[in-house]
C-alpha cells in the first residue's frame, strides 16, 4: 500500500535526477571546446577519472590503449580539467622542442601546486626570462661545494658498502639504503651536510618523500580537481602538510646559511644562490618578478630536493631488480667492471667510455622501466593549433615517455630487457635519439648530468663489490611497476653477497 503512495515521490526524484543528468550532459556537450583531438567519451564533472582510477596507477597503459584507438594525440578529461596525452616520439618532439614557446609551460590551475610552489623556483614555474636565468644558474650551480660530485657520490657508496656488509648476506629490502645514499648526495650539494642514516630528521625526510612520491598521483591531480569534496581536500592537505615539512626543513637550512654566510667561502648551492642575490641586487628586489629572490631560493631548493632524490634512487632500485632477474647480464656487467676498473679500483665517469656494456645496461634500465612514464605535466597558456586540432588554453599536456620507449617500431621486442640493443657491431655503445627518460626541449630534466653520475657510479661501485641475488627459495618478484608520482618496483627482497 505505502509503495503505491510513494510512487509519485519516487517518480519526482528519478525525474529530477534524470533532468540533472540530461542538463549536465547537454551543458558538457555545448560548452565542450570545438576541434579537439579525438579521445574517449567522458562523463560530466568526473570526466575520465573513473578510467584513470581503475587503471590503478598504470595510466601509461591506459594511454597505450587510447593510442591504439584514437592515435598519437588524445584528448581526455581529468575531472573538469582538459588534458591531452602525446604518444609518439615525433609528436612529443614537435610540442616540447619546436613549439616549446607554447608547450613548455606548466599548469597554473592546480590547487596544491599553486598554494605551495606559487609558480616560483624551476619546476612549477612557467616560461619567463627569469625562469630561464634561474635554470641556467641551477645547471651550473649543482656542482658547488668543496668537493666534486664524484667524490660525494663515492663517499655515499662507501657508506652503503658498510651498511650492506652489516646485512651479512641476509635477505632485506635495499630501497631505503638507496634512498638514503642518494638523498645524502643531494643534501651535501644543497646544504653542505650529510645525515647519519639513523638520524630522526633524516628518517622523517625519507617518510615525507615516500608519502609525496608513492602515495600520490602526478601533481596530486585528484586532490586538485576536487578540492571542494572533503575526502579529496583532506587527502590533498595531508600531502601538502608533508611537503610543508620538507619546506620547513629547507627554510631552517637557509636561515642557518644566512647567519654563517661568507662570500669568500661558498660551501654549497644555498651559499651560491645567496651570493648571486648579493652580486645581482637588480634580480632580487621585486618579489614577483625578480629571478633570485628569497622565495625563489626556497622553492628552487625544494624543487631540487623533490626532483633529485626519488627519481635517482628508484632508477637504482630498478637496476638491482633487473640485474637480479637477469643474472647473465649482471655477470657481463661485472666482467666489464673487473676488466676496466678491477675489484678495488675507483669507478669514475672518465672510465665510462671504456665500459660500453655497463653504459648500455644503464640505458636499457631507463628504457625498460623508467621512474618517469608520463613525465611532469606541461600546459598551454592559450588556445593552440596543433596538427590541425585546437588544444584549449590551460590544457594539461602529458608526454608519453613509456609509449616511446615501448614503441616496437623504435625498439623492436620492447618487452625484452636487452642491453645489447644499445651496442653496435664494433661492440661500442650506440646512442639512440629516441631515448627520452629525462624528457626533451627547454624543460628537459635540469638534473640529468647529476643523475647520470649518480646512477653510473653507484651501480658500478655496488656491482663491483657485491653479487646481488634473490634470497634462497624466494618467489621471483614481478617487474611490473607500481605508479605513484614515479614508477617504482613492487617491494622485493635481495641478498648482497660480498665478492671475494
Ligand atoms: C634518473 C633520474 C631522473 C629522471 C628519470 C628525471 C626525469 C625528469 C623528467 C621526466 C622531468 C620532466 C621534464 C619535462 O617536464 O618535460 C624532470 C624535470 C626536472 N628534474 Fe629530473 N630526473 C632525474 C633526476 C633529477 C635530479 C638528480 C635533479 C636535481 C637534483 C632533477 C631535477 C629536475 C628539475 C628541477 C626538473 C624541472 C625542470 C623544469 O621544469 O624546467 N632531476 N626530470
Amino acid at each position: 500500500m505505502s509503495l503505491i503512495y510513494d510512487i509519485p515521490g519516487l517518480l519526482d526524484f528519478s525525474t529530477l535526477l534524470l533532468g540533472i543528468v540530461v542538463f549536465l550532459m547537454t551543458y558538457a556537450y555545448v560548452t565542450r571546446p570545438k576541434n579537439l583531438p579525438p579521445g574517449p567519451w567522458s562523463l560530466p564533472i568526473v570526466g575520465n577519472l573513473p578510467t584513470l582510477i581503475l587503471a590503478k596507477g598504470k595510466i601509461h597503459h591506459t594511454f597505450g590503449e587510447w593510442r591504439k584507438k584514437y592515435g598519437a594525440i588524445v584528448f581526455f578529461k581529468i575531472g573538469t580539467l582538459n588534458a591531452v596525452c602525446l604518444n609518439d616520439y615525433d609528436v612529443i618532439r614537435e610540442a616540447y622542442v619546436r613549439r616549446s614557446d607554447m608547450f613548455g609551460n606548466r599548469p597554473t590551475n592546480l590547487r596544491v601546486v599553486n598554494e605551495l610552489f606559487d609558480q616560483k623556483g624551476i619546476l612549477s614555474a612557467s616560461l619567463s626570462p627569469q625562469w630561464q636565468e634561474r635554470r641556467k644558474f641551477v645547471r651550473g650551480g649543482l656542482g658547488f661545494g668543496n668537493r666534486g660530485i664524484e667524490d660525494k657520490v663515492l663517499e655515499e657508496a662507501l657508506n652503503m658498502q658498510t651498511e650492506l656488509l652489516k646485512t651479512k648476506s641476509k635477505s632485506f629490502n635495499i630501497r631505503r639504503m638507496l634512498q638514503q645514499a642518494v638523498t645524502n648526495v643531494l643534501c651535501s650539494m644543497l646544504f653542505g651536510k650529510r645525515w647519519d642514516y639513523e638520524s630522526q630528521t633524516f628518517q622523517d625526510l625519507m617518510e615525507s618523500l615516500d608519502v609525496v612520491f608513492h602515495r600520490s598521483s602526478i601533481f596530486f591531480v585528484q586532490e586538485n580537481v576536487f578540492p571542494y569534496v572533503p575526502w579529496f581536500l583532506k587527502r590533498g592537505d595531508k600531502k601538502k602538510a608533508r611537503l610543508e615539512r620538507i619546506l620547513e626543513h629547507v627554510r631552517a637550512e637557509i636561515k642557518e646559511h644566512k647567519e654563517t654566510f661568507n662570500r669568500d667561502d661558498i660551501r654549497d648551492f644555498i651559499d651560491a644562490f645567496l651570493l648571486e642575490m648579493l652580486n645581482r641586487p637588480d634580480t632580487c628586489t621585486d618579489p614577483d618578478d625578480g629571478a633570485f629572490t628569497d622565495r625563489h631560493l626556497e622553492i628552487t631548493v625544494l624543487d631540487l630536493f623533490l626532483a633529485g632524490t626519488e627519481t635517482v634512487s628508484t632508477a637504482l632500485w630498478w637496476a638491482c631488480l633487473l640485474l637480479i632477474l637477469n643474472p647473465d647480464i649482471q655477470h657481463k656487467v661485472q666482467e666489464e667492471i673487473e676488466e676496466v676498473i678491477g675489484r678495488e679500483g675507483r669507478p669514475t665517469m672518465a672510465l665510462r667510455t671504456q665500459m660500453p656494456y655497463t653504459t648500455a645496461t644503464v640505458t636499457e634500465i631507463q628504457r625498460y622501466r623508467s621512474a618517469s612514464t608520463i613525465g611532469i605535466p606541461h600546459a598551454v597558456p592559450r588556445d593552440t593549433d596543433f596538427y590541425g586540432y585546437t588544444i584549449p588554453k590551460d590544457t594539461l599536456v602529458f608526454g608519453g615517455q613509456w609509449q616511446v620507449h615501448h614503441d616496437p617500431e623504435l625498439f623492436p621486442d620492447p618487452e625484452k630487457f636487452n642491453p645489447g640493443r644499445f651496442i653496435d657491431s664494433d661492440g661500442k655503445f650506440k646512442k639512440d635519439e629516441h631515448m627520452m627518460p629525462f624528457s626533451m626541449g627547454p624543460r628537459t630534466c635540469v638534473g640529468k648530468p647529476l643523475a647520470d653520475v649518480e646512477v653510473f657510479l653507484l651501480l658500478t661501485f655496488l656491482f663491483q663489490r657485491f653479487n646481488f641475488e634473490l634470497p634462497e627459495g624466494a618467489r621471483t618478484p614481478s617487474d611490473e611497476g607500481i605508479m605513484g608520482i614515479s614508477q617504482a618496483p613492487a617491494p622485493y627482497e635481495l641478498v648482497a653477497i660480498p665478492r671475494d
